[in-house]
Formats: C-alpha cells, structure tokens, sequence
C-alpha cells in the first residue's frame, strides 16, 4: 500500500505532495513538518537509497567467509584422524591386493599377448591410414569408380608415409635408446623388469574383455562416495515436513564441504520451518538417503532456528573406528574445573565436559554400554590428583574393581549390606555437604572463595577439606529401589552439591518412578540416553519432549551400539560415544592416577563407621519396646551421621529386613506399629550363640 505523505505547517490546511506537480518539490517552510495518515501507518520498509549503515568489516566478516583450508585441517586432531582414515585405507586396500596379487599375474600373462596382437594391428592400422579409407575404396572398387579409387588411394598413401617415418624413428630410438642403457648400465635389471612388467600391465589391459577388470572389486556394495545438493533437495523434501514442498526452497548459505569423515550440507530451510522438525524424522531421511541411520546426522545449524547441519558419514558410525583417546598420553593431567575427554562424536570429534557444578545420570537397557560409560568419566577424573572416590556398584560384577585403589570407600554387590553401604555413602555427602557449605562460608568471609563456590585453588589447598568427590552410583535402580530415603538422599545431594565439589555419577538401567525417581532426573546437569527401547524410556532420562525434538537415544541398538548414546547438558546436545580403553589402557590410567597421588591410598575416615542398627533399636526402645516413628527420630538424634534422614517407614522396613516384626506396640498409652524389645533381645541373643 503506497503512503500519501501529507506536509503540514502550523497554521496551514495540510498540503497534499501527490498533488504537487511531478519533479518539483512540494511547498515547505521553517515551520512544516510532514506527516502520515495516521490510518495507514508508517512506511516500515528503509527507504531505497539511504546510505548503509553497514561496516566494512561487518561485509567482511568471517562467518560469511568460506574458510580458506578445508575444516578438517583446521585442528590437529581432524588432520591426524583424516590421515589415519586415509593410512588405513591405503593400508587395507594394499593388502586386499597384495593378497590376490598372483591371481593378478596369471590373468595378466593370458591377457598381454592378445593385447600385443591388438596393439601391433592398431599401430598397423594407424600407420597405414586405412581407417575410413579402406571402406570408402572397397565402396569405389564395387561401383567400378576407378577415379574415386586412385584419388581415395594417393590420399591414403599422402598420410600413410610420415606416419611410417614417425613409426620408424619411434622404433629405431627405443631401440638405441635401450641399447645404449643396456650398455651403460644406468637402468638396474630390476628397473628392465619393471618395465617389463608394466609393459605387459599395459599389454594386458588393451587384450582383456572389456567387462572383466584385471583387479577385483573391493566392495561389494555401492559405496557412499559424496552428498551432493541434489540428494540433500530431494530428501527433505521426500520426508515431508510441513512448509517444505518444494526442492527449489531449500537454500545453501555454503557449499557442501568435507567435514571430518564425511560430508557436512548446511541448509536454510523455507521461512517458518524448523530444523527441529526434521531432525525428529532422522529415520525417515536416512531411508531418503538411502543410508543407515546411523551415518545421518541431522543437527540443528549454528545461525537460527531454520538452519540445518546434515552431516554424513563417510560410513556408519558403527562401523568407524575409534579415535585415540587424549588422556591414553603419559603425560597426561586432568582436573574437574577443566573439560575434560571422555567419548567421540559421529564425526570422531572429541566430546569434553567437566566435572565440577555438575552431575550426571546415564541412562539405558541392559547392555548399552552403561557402565563403561561412567567408567569413561571417571577414569578422566582420576587424572586429577585432588579428586576423591566413592564408588558403589550395585551389579555385583566388579565393573569398578580397578578403581578400589583411588577410592575412600568401594562397595559392591546387591545385598542388604551393600545396600546399606551405598545409602551411607549417600547420607555421608549430604553431611558432608553441610560441613562444606560452612567452609566455603568461612572461605569467602576470608576473601578466597568470591562467588561462594570452591575454586581449584581451594579444592587444591591442603586441609582445605573441599577437593572434589567424585560419587559414581552404578546400577543405581537398585539402590533406590530397596531403599527410598536413599533415592530422596540423592535427589537433596544433587541439587545441594553442585558449588560444593560434591560430583555426582548414577548410572541406571529401568527408568521408572521407583528406580529413578523423576525429581532426581529434573535436578541433573548432564543427562546421558544411551539405547533405550521407546519414548518414555528416552524422555524419563533425558526430559519430556525430547524425543519429539529428534534428542533420541532409540537410534542406537544395544549391545551393537554399546556405548553410544545422547548427551544433554551441553551448549547442545550431542551424540557421544564413551572412550572404551582396553583392560591394559585402562590399568596405565589407574596406574598413573596412583602415582600422581603419591602412592596413596584415600582413607574413608570421615564415612560413618557402621552401626548396628539392631543394638541401636535396643538402646533406643523402652520396656516394651518402640514404636517406629518416636525410633526413627531418637536415632536420627543421637546417631545423625549415621542416620541422617530416617523416617518411620524406612525404619520399619530395614528392621524387617533384620528379622523384627513390625506390630501394634503399647509405649506411653498409645498402641503404634513398633517393635516389642522383646523379640529384638531375642534375636539378638540368636545372632550372638551363632557368632
Ligand atoms: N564405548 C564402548 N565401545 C565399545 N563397546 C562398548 C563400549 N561401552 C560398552 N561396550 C560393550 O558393551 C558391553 C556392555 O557394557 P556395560 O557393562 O557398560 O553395559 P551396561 O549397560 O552397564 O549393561 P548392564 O545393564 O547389563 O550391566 C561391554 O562389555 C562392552 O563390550
């Protein structure tokens, strides 16, 4: 809609511009100022013509430039990984060859004299001219058209003689050419024999059928060699997202590039479309691409929410290989405040996080590679000398056995003991947690700690009593599952300890209410999805919606794609597959964990010594007994390190784990579920004759 400017001055009927004669300028003066009907609104569109605003630098800006080296030479570690790529690759395909190289000769000595022959008749052929002019002769010899004939002949006879001479001197300088090295010596008989043989190479190319290759086909698949624009256009558009009908609008801010091992489309999607959207059908492109799921990687593009990173794989992220793992260097030191490495991307890229204000929950089925995944986080914080161990495992399996030597406290096994273990371990951090909220108080009132929080200078400071621990809780369904004081103990730590030093790990297999009780998903910084059967299972670990915004770990099968999984927590999330040392990898790391820790082995003083809880309900009951809310609190009393968050229902539950029957109990007039002091003597007594 065109806008009539209308020019008012103060006591003047507004003068129309249009109507003004074209070309001259409408009446104004000091005092007018112009206008717009107020029922049309300002123009919004710059006028054409302004001068621009823009700097020189804002058009020179990097992000518009394509860079100048291909990406994967920009860091050392894409440079070492294409060049692995490509050793390996040179390596397999001169064995594949080497392997076959005597099937190769044979081939190569039935082809080579039928190719001398085809050789020798071109060459002839050649030479002689009669190429065209053979037929057209014959064509004047059968009209009787000796006229034709004899011009066709002296042509042919023009072209023929220097060829002949060519020939001929070609011929005689091999053949001087030979003599002469032949006798001088300057060509070992190792070079007559290549040339030999790369002269019946030759010989047997031109002589073999020309659907029969002297070498085999490596692969016998077609082989994924590059994405071009076409291909992108036509998936996205074959996986039907809403707004997006139309290859022609789709857009590349930069041309399709190699990114690490493979190709990376940066794409601007129509105006309104999310690259979310696509990103929640993976499938459905990798089935456009006729690809396995696994080498597509959709993520979101860096410039807005319409921008889409494609990347694919050179070849699927199963079958790739691993990159070294940094921290596998001798020399190598870690620290909790620093990111750190602990897997790979798809597109062998390094994943870092650190440790510190943060916590971690691995999440997936039996076999998904859970274990190994926080065994990857804590084998880059035992690189950190100052950090400290406490490990329950509750598989029973000793997936942790090798870090016994770094902790203050390991516990393994599924029984009633270990369970215990695993919930003190818990209730020590919160009373830890409290102990060191009061040193960091004490730190900042001393101007070392300006934001409340432990820096590495104090986690360093010797006496300090606020270095990092480091709690990894494996299978930790199970803890939680027997005992629920412990899954609220975990749930108030997490949420407690993130600025103390206090680094949470827990790793579970059955994500449901019991097992992992949904607050303690919410409080989590890092939560990792490895293969998970559907989305529920995928969003109780990794948040609601997150399967429906494509943040999945359903693509990843388990046992095949052990240790691949999906991370958020991060500036995005990310697919990462856990480092996977060997046992002996493995071994050097402790080993020198140990070593950077002089040797020494962390003493677990401050966890609470066991107790008897047996002993402790005698001591706590009257006469006839106790009931087990008024126990609960007496011993949460007078053992708070022991039993920091005890409730009358976790009570009742481990002492019937122990042998006492809960039941009606008369204590100061009023008849509760208790125990009756009786019973408990008696099974004390039992315990005692058969010690
Ligand atoms: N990053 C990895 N790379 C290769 N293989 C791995 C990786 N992580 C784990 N695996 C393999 O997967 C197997 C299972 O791993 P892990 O014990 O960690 O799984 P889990 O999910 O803890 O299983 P479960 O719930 O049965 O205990 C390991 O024995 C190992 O062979």
């Amino acid at each position: 809609m065109a806008l009539t400017p209308i020019v008012f001055s103060d006591d003047d009927e507004p003068t129309n511009t249009a109507a003004t004669v074209p070309g001259q300028t409408p009446p104004v003066d000091a005092e007018s100022y112009t206008v717009y009907r107020p029922d049309r609104g300002a123009p919004v569109d710059e006028p054409e013509g302004e001068a621009m605003t823009v700097t020189w630098k804002d058009v020179t800006s990097g992000n518009r430039r394509v860079p100048l080296v291909p990406a994967w030479m920009m860091s050392a570690h894409g440079r070492r990984e294409t060049m692995r790529a490509l050793a390996s690759d040179v390596g397999y395909y001169t064995a594949f060859h080497l392997l076959r190289s005597p099937w190769y000769g044979l081939k190569v000595a039935g082809y080579a004299p039928r190719g001398v022959w085809r050789l020798a008749r071109r060459v002839l052929r050649w030479a002689s001219a009669e190429e065209g002019n053979w037929e057209l002769r014959q064509h004047a010899a059968s009209k009787a058209d000796a006229y034709t004939w004899q011009a066709l002949n002296r042509t042919r006879a023009k072209e023929s003689k220097p060829r002949w001479m060519l020939l001929g001197a070609a011929g005689t300088a091999a053949c001087v050419g030979g003599t002469v090295l032949e006798l001088s010596g300057a060509v070992p008989p190792i070079g007559w024999y290549a040339a030999a043989a790369g002269a019946a190479v030759l010989a047997a190319q031109a002589g073999k059928p020309a659907d029969r290759p002297i070498t085999d086909r490596v692969s016998n698949t077609p082989k994924f060699t590059r994405l071009t624009a076409e291909q992108v256009r036509a998936a996205l558009v074959a996986v039907k997202t809403q707004g997006l009908t139309d290859p022609g609008q789709l857009e590349f801010p930069s041309p399709i590039h190699r990114d690490g091992p493979g190709w990376l489309a940066r794409v601007n999607l129509p105006l309104g479309v999310e690259a979310v959207k696509v990103i929640e059908k993976r499938a459905a492109l990798s089935s456009a691409l006729r690809l396995p799921i696994d080498q597509v990687w959709p993520a979101p593009g860096p410039e807005h929410a319409g921008q889409l990173d494609l990347w694919v794989g050179y070849q699927p992220a199963s079958k790739m290989g691993k990159p070294r793992w940094a921290l596998l260097a001798d020399n190598a030191v870690t620290s909790v405040f620093r990111p750190e490495e602990f897997g790979s991307d798809e597109r062998q890229r390094p994943v870092t996080t650190s440790g510190f204000a943060r916590s971690f929950l691995i999440g997936g089925q039996p076999g998904s590679g859970k274990s190994y995944a926080a065994r990857s986080l804590a084998l880059a914080w035992s690189l950190d000398p100052t950090v400290e161990f406490k490990i329950a495992e509750f598989k029973g399996t000793g997936d942790f056995l090798d870090f016994e030597a770094l902790c203050s406290t390991y516990v393994v096994g599924v029984d009633d003991e270990a369970i215990r273990q695993g919930g003190a371990i818990l209730a020590w951090a919160l009373a830890e947690a409290e102990r060191r909220g009061k040193r960091i108080l004490a730190a900042k009132q001393a101007g070392l700690a300006p934001e409340g929080k432990v820096t590495p200078e104090l986690a360093r400071k010797p006496g300090s009593g606020l270095h990092p621990i480091v709690i990894v809780i494996d299978e930790a369904h199970e803890l939680f599952a027997a005992d629920k004081d412990a899954a609220d103990a975990a749930e108030r730590l997490i949420k407690r300890a993130r600025a103390l030093g206090i680094i949470v790990v827990l790793a579970t297999q059955i994500p449901d209410k019991t097992s992992l009780p949904p607050n303690i998903t919410r409080c989590v910084t890092n939560r990792w999805c490895l293969s998970v059967q559907g989305q529920v299972e995928n969003d109780m670990i990794l948040g609601t919606g997150a399967y429906k915004r494509g943040i999945t770990g359903t693509v990843y099968k388990p046992v095949d794609d052990a240790g691949w999984g999906v991370m958020t927590g991060g500036p995005s999330p990310v697919s990462v597959l856990s480092q996977y040392p060997t046992p002996q990898q493995a071994a050097a790391i402790i080993a020198r964990a140990i070593a950077l820790r002089g040797g020494r082995r962390p003493v677990g003083d401050d966890l609470p010594p066991a107790r008897d809880l047996l002993a402790d309900l005698l001591a706590v009951s009257v006469d006839n007994g106790q009931h087990w809310s008024v126990a609960a609190g007496a011993l949460a009393e007078r053992w708070p390190e022991a039993y920091p968050v005890m409730t009358a229902d976790a009570l009742s539950e481990m002492a019937r784990a122990l042998g006492v029957p809960s039941q009606g109990v008369k204590v100061a007039g009023k008849v509760l579920k208790g125990y009756r002091r009786d019973e408990l003597s008696k099974i004390l007594a039992q315990r005692q004759q058969s010690e």
